[in-house]
């Protein structure tokens, strides 16, 4: 069977009212939203803190069916491999510069039941993180510094989505970061396929055609290679 590459966009919900962390996950999920991108943070690797596995946990006890990507802002990836695959997370993507031994967590998050992705700060070379894509399902580029959201967009990270993309026609890629309408075009044309999209989603007043915008725009440029 061929496989197609596929425009997918997943909201972060680290900007929304995390008093209503059900609420606001699942008005994004109803307005068009292909995944969640849930930003765990542990107040070392970033200097913020946000939700960890109790959370989710909580948040997959109400939400049964849709695709949860934690996106693992910490300094020991492997630590968080079983309470989150326990937690119901479908993909574990975490950050490869604290870690030692990447291909030991890469095989550690497969055997637990999840998809693994592996990141890059903005600061890293791609070269270093290409090593891994044999062995993880996607890569995400960042396009600001982890720890935040609502930051602007680095539009200098487009050259290392560009390479991914023309050497690996079909690999998953993700953006994180500033990434929003108009934002979006730039990552298209460069390659992503998979968008995480944060301040401009929740502060959208018409969160469907936001999304939608994004998706068609992605999927445009997909469809043009
Ligand atoms: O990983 C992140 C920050 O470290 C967030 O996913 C990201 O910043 C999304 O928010 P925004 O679209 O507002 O930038
Ligand atoms: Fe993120």
């Amino acid at each position: 069977m061929t496989r197609h590459l596929k425009a997918l966009i997943g909201p972060s919900i680290l900007n929304a009212d995390l008093s209503k962390l059900y609420e606001e996950s699942q008005k994004l999920l109803d307005n068009g939203a292909d995944y969640l991108h849930l930003d765990v943070m542990d107040g070392h690797f970033v200097p913020n803190l946000t939700l960890g596995h109790p959370v989710v946990k909580c948040l997959r006890g109400k939400i049964k069916d849709a695709f949860f990507e934690t996106h693992m802002m910490v300094s020991n990836p492997e630590q968080w491999i079983l309470p989150m695959a326990d937690a119901g997370v479908n993909q574990y993507t975490f950050h490869i510069e604290p870690v030692d031994n990447v291909e030991e967590v890469c095989r550690k998050v497969r055997e637990n039941g999840m998809k693994v992705g592996v990141a890059i700060k903005p600061g890293t070379s791609v070269t270093e993180i290409e090593k891994y894509i044999s062995i993880s399902d996607m890569v995400l580029i960042m396009t600001v510094e982890p720890g935040f959201g609502g930051q602007k967009f680095m539009e200098n990270q487009m050259e290392k989505v560009k390479y991914l993309r023309d050497h690996y026609p079909l690999l998953d890629i993700e953006v994180d970061g500033g990434v929003g309408p108009s934002t979006i075009n730039c990552c298209a044309t460069a390659g992503a396929n998979m968008i995480v999209s944060g301040t401009a989603i929740i502060g959208s007043n018409d969160q469907a055609s936001t999304i939608q915008l994004m998706r068609d725009a992605v999927q445009q440029a997909i469809n043009k290679k």
